[in-house]
């Protein structure tokens, strides 16, 4: 069970680079086994063609590492805090992909504006406000993901409806039922920013899409699954 979810991280943060989403080793992918309750993740600053399952980390929910010789990636309590209040995600990965980390720096959300969008993500893609001073100084990436969670519980968005989220001053996270979906969902986010960025740059004035034709479109694609509608 491990080696298969360890196989689908190495791939995964194999994709990074394929889709173009990292500079450097600017992001990290994750996945989790919920039967075993631990984490496998990206150890950290190496780079991703050079990544091999061996170099793979496994840490509990506590964050100690239970297997592997290297770091785990510096936002490994992010990932944690992600997996510990999104019940049935499997997967995290994040990224400073540029077009959604500057949404993110600008600390401004994505509303949905087209069908591209809606197709994966049930609405707006939510920005988080800024960390506190306190936030910041103290466990910051611990403190990123509650951040994230606060911002999902404060808005009641539902986080298999939008699997994603922009980090105020940071940049994005996005996760799934799997390491794969959450790649896909990255991959998405960074194309709809850079459509939105272009869409606004026509229209300043343009309103998110019809709630009905968002129905129409994420309802078709997801149906009216286990989670649609549900908190
Ligand atoms: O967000 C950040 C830094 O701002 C990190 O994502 C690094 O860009 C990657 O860190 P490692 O995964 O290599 O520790």
């Amino acid at each position: 069970m491990l080696d298969n979810l360890k196989q689908q991280v190495l791939e995964a943060n194999r994709a990074l680079p394929h889709y173009g989403l990292v500079t450097f080793t600017w992001g990290n992918v994750s996945g989790f086994s919920k039967e075993l309750e631990l984490v496998v993740i990206k150890p950290s600053g190496i780079p991703y063609e050079k990544l091999t399952l061996k170099d793979l980390v496994v840490v509990d929910l506590d964050g100690n590492v239970v297997e592997g010789d290297l770091n785990p990636s510096s936002d490994t309590p992010t990932h944690i805090v992600l997996y510990k209040n999104f019940p049935d995600i499997g997967g995290v990965v994040h990224t400073h992909s540029s077009w959604a980390t500057s949404f993110a720096q600008a600390g401004k959300s994505i509303p949905c504006l087209g069908t591209t969008q809606g197709d994966y993500f049930y609405g707006t893609i939510p920005c988080t406000r800024r960390m506190t001073d306190e936030e910041i100084n103290g466990e910051y990436e611990l403190e990123t993901g509650n951040v994230i969670v606060e911002t999902f519980e404060t808005n009641d968005i539902h986080p298999l409806e939008v699997p994603g989220a922009l980090v105020h001053s940071h940049a994005p996270f996005t996760w799934g039922k799997n390491p794969n979906e959450a790649i896909h969902n990255a991959v998405v986010l960074e194309e709809v920013a850079k459509m939105a960025w272009r869409t606004y740059l026509i229209n300043p004035d343009i309103s998110p899409m019809d709630r009905v034709l968002l129905d129409k479109h994420y309802l078709r694609k997801h149906g009216k699954n286990a989670y649609y509608g549900q908190k």
